[in-house]
């Protein structure tokens, strides 16, 4: 419900000499959405990220960040923005806290969220109190984590906030997600954990070859992806031609079939396929995994019979 935009991108492009980055990606995220950015290696999303917070300069389109150009408005920006990268470096003799402190200052903002963050991370002031070249990985993305959140930034941008930790830190990080959104904080999640996104996220888009495929909501990239329908043969067979559906790519496990099938065509096919040697079918939902899947490879183009 905020006035404007968080995240307006508009036909940003950002290549390195011949090497494609992103090409005319347009993409708008409101106030207050937990969103997510995905796609497979190399598809552009750090590109992407980096134009945002201001530290790639674009080649060609436009970024607006909290209605402001985050390179040239870029004090007036960054007191809320909070950036998590995807490579995390620290100056390896700083502690902690003095870690904590540069960054704060770098922020151009109090850190009222740092206790807090600390205490649900499990930093402790001893933990905080050594220099950070003794963290494990995980320590130092917790570090990350709280430098991005200490200064309840209105727009918080993730690039593979996950990484490293282990799952009971996971879960507490999802919470924190949870209360920033509760809070109407807007935040711009890149991961390849994909019950992550489904987990934290309304919507996402999916990048692929510095393109973007899709925008879409999760339930509804959900809902219109596919159907998994499974059969068992009573006879030995084993595989055999599927007429029409050999075209769903069946799998086969000895006398069984399964196959991912568009949700408007699960009624056609399974008229083609039923027949007296058929002795069980179930038709589920695919799962999102699957759906993003598809898109990874697909790049959401869909086969026309
Ligand atoms: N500094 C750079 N110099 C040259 N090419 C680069 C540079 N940074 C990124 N690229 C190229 O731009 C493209 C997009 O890379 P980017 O890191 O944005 O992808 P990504 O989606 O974040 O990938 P990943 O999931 O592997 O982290 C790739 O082809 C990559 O090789």
């Amino acid at each position: 419900m905020d006035e404007e935009p968080a995240i307006e991108l508009s036909a940003l492009t950002k290549t390195y000499g011949a090497v494609v980055g992103v090409e005319r990606l347009s993409l708008t995220v409101s106030s207050g959405e937990v969103f997510g950015f995905l796609g497979p290696n190399g598809a552009g999303k750090t590109t992407t990220l980096r134009c945002l917070v201001g530290l790639l300069r674009p080649t060609g389109g436009s970024v607006k960040v909290l209605g402001l150009d985050p390179i040239t408005d870029h004090g007036r920006v960054a007191p809320h923005l909070g950036y998590l990268p995807g490579e995390l470096r620290f100056y390896p003799e700083l502690t902690g806290a003095q870690t904590l402190d540069l960054l704060s200052a770098l922020q151009g903002a109090p850190a009222p969220a740092r206790g807090d963050l600390c205490a649900r991370l499990g930093l402790t002031d001893e933990v905080l109190a050594r220099p950070v070249s003794g963290y494990s990985r995980g320590m130092k993305q917790k570090l990350g984590l709280v430098q991005a959140m200490q200064h309840d930034p209105k727009l918080l941008v993730l690039d593979e906030p996950t990484e490293g930790l282990d799952p009971l830190v996971q879960e507490t990080f999802y919470a924190l997600l949870l209360d920033m959104a509760a809070a109407g904080r807007t935040v711009l999640l890149s991961s390849h954990v994909l019950p992550e996104v489904q987990r934290t996220c309304g919507r996402v888009a999916i990048v692929r070859e510095g393109r973007l495929v899709t925008v879409e909501s999760v339930a509804g990239l959900r809902e219109a992806r596919a159907r998994r329908i499974r059969l068992a043969f009573a006879d030995g067979l084993g595989s055999r031609p599927l007429g029409a559906a050999e075209r769903w790519a069946p799998r086969w496990h000895g006398n069984r079939v399964e196959l991912l099938v568009p949700p408007s065509e699960v009624v056609g096919a399974l008229r083609g396929l039923l027949g007296p040697a058929v002795v069980d079918v179930t038709v589920e939902e695919a799962g999102l995994d699957e759906a993003f899947l598809d898109l990874y490879r697909t790049g959401g183009r869909e086969e026309e019979p």
